[in-house]
């Protein structure tokens, strides 16, 4: 069985001591929880040290939002997989689409991003999604597909079992409009189906697959009970506590 993910990009969000302070109350909150869900908070990399000397790995996973495509050197303002590596980090967002539209992000980079992660034993949250238009050109599933067999196809198919995917339909990001759980999990198993295609039955059944995009505490539940939807990637309502703690537990 795959275990369920429930991971919280807080993108630019919440100042030093803000962040520190939720990352706190969720690491207790888990704690004295104990909720089956695996959860992973992303803060700005800023933060990242400091939030990880002030939690409990054993409850709570700490994720870079962003990962440099370069091994080390004249780089400025990137920062290296084996630099994350170093302060004890095991997961970094690949992909967001917010990088893809504003940075010009392209499959060939995200490709060079996925292979520095997986050389330093980091697992990837490789996101992928269409956005409005191609969804209403009917051509989702091929957009997906492309996205996920450009990057995946430049991986050493051994490093592909530390891969996590989530699922973000552009227009459903901070837009508070969802997918249907019904659209959703038929996306989550094309994802699966291209997978097994292209890289076997066994990579297919234990690839993680993450829904993102307006997951709040009054739809995660449906969302997360889809036979292909393995818990969620949030943004907005991962930055309150009761919030996120409600969807936390939604996924089990
Ligand atoms: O982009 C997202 C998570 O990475 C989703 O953001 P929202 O949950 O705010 O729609």
């Amino acid at each position: 069985m795959r275990k369920k993910i429930v991971a919280g990009n807080w993108k630019m969000n919440l100042l030093f001591e803000e962040a520190l302070k939720l990352a706190s109350d969720l690491n207790g909150w888990i704690a004295d929880n104990l909720p089956e869900a695996e959860v992973i908070i992303a803060p700005s990399a800023i933060y990242l040290q400091t939030i990880l000397e002030n939690i409990d790995e054993q409850y709570l996973k700490v994720a870079s939002q962003d990962v440099s495509a370069y091994e080390s050197g004249a780089y400025t303002g990137d920062i290296s997989a084996k630099q994350l590596d170093s302060i004890g980090l095991d997961f970094s967002l690949v992909g967001h689409s917010e990088r893809r539209e504003y940075q010009k992000e392209d499959d060939d980079l995200l490709a060079k991003k996925l292979q520095q992660l997986f050389q330093n034993q980091l697992y990837p949250i490789f996101c992928v999604g269409e956005k409005l238009e191609e969804r209403e050109a009917n051509q989702h599933f091929e957009v997906i597909e492309r996205q996920i067999l450009n990057v995946l196809k430049q991986q050493a198919p051994e490093n592909l079992s530390k891969l996590i995917i989530a699922y973000e339909p552009v227009w459903a990001i901070g837009t508070g409009k969802t997918a249907t759980p019904a659209q959703a999990q038929e996306v989550h198993a094309h994802i699966r189906k291209v997978i097994e295609t292209h890289f076997g039955s066994e990579l297919a059944i234990s690839t993680p697959i993450l829904y993102g995009g307006s997951v709040n505490a009054s739809n995660a539940e449906e969302l997360f009970s889809q036979p292909d939807i393995d818990g969620g990637l949030v943004g907005g309502a991962s930055l309150k506590l009761e919030d996120f703690t409600q969807i936390i537990l939604a996924a089990k």
